[in-house]
């Protein structure tokens, strides 16, 4: 068994789009990042490289890189999971939290349970997905933490 454990943030300004868990989420603010800023993306891409040793997000794919500017995340995680099966490994579980003070995401949980599933190739009830706000403390930033569980 392999244990990965993935972060991520980046700030909330008004006017971007707001890509989480691979879905753009109707919202006032989005992102500021080189990519989509997709920060659930981003932490279970690092925690897939995490479980096998293999660095972290801005190793493989750096933020000065021209090729990775404006890019959906999907494309760094779709390259993480190919490298962790290539080494033997089999995801069987996640857990993700997401902190956003704004806009609410629980409206959203089927669609985004369904394409982390679509994602991931795991079943929903594999998938564990979190909501909390900061309570006020971080109000323009989005966070992200997550585990996964892989067998090999
Ligand atoms: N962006 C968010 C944040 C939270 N929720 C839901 O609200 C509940 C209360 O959040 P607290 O941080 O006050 O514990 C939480 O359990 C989430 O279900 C949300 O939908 N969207
Ligand atoms: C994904 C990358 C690459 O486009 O940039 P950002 O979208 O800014 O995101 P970050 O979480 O800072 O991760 C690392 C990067 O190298």
């Amino acid at each position: 068994m392999r244990l990965g454990y993935g972060e991520d943030s980046h700030r909330l300004e008004e006017g971007r789009p707001l890509y989480l868990c691979g879905l753009r989420i109707p919202s006032p603010v989005g992102a500021v990042a080189h990519s989509d800023g997709d920060a659930a993306l981003h932490a279970l891409t690092d925690a897939l490289l995490a479980a096998f040793g293999l660095g972290d997000i801005g190793l493989h794919f750096p933020d000065h890189d021209p090729r990775w500017r404006g890019v959906r995340s999907e494309a760094f995680l779709r390259e993480a999971l190919r490298w962790v099966e290539a080494r033997g490994g089999k995801l069987v579980q996640v857990s993700l939290a997401l902190t956003l003070d704004r806009p609410k995401l629980s409206p959203h949980r089927e669609a985004l349970v369904d394409n982390l599933s679509r994602l991931l190739a795991l079943p929903p009830d594999r998938i564990g997905l979190t909501f909390k706000t900061s309570e006020g403390l971080a109000p323009e930033h989005v966070q992200a933490r997550g585990v996964v569980l892989l067998e090999g």
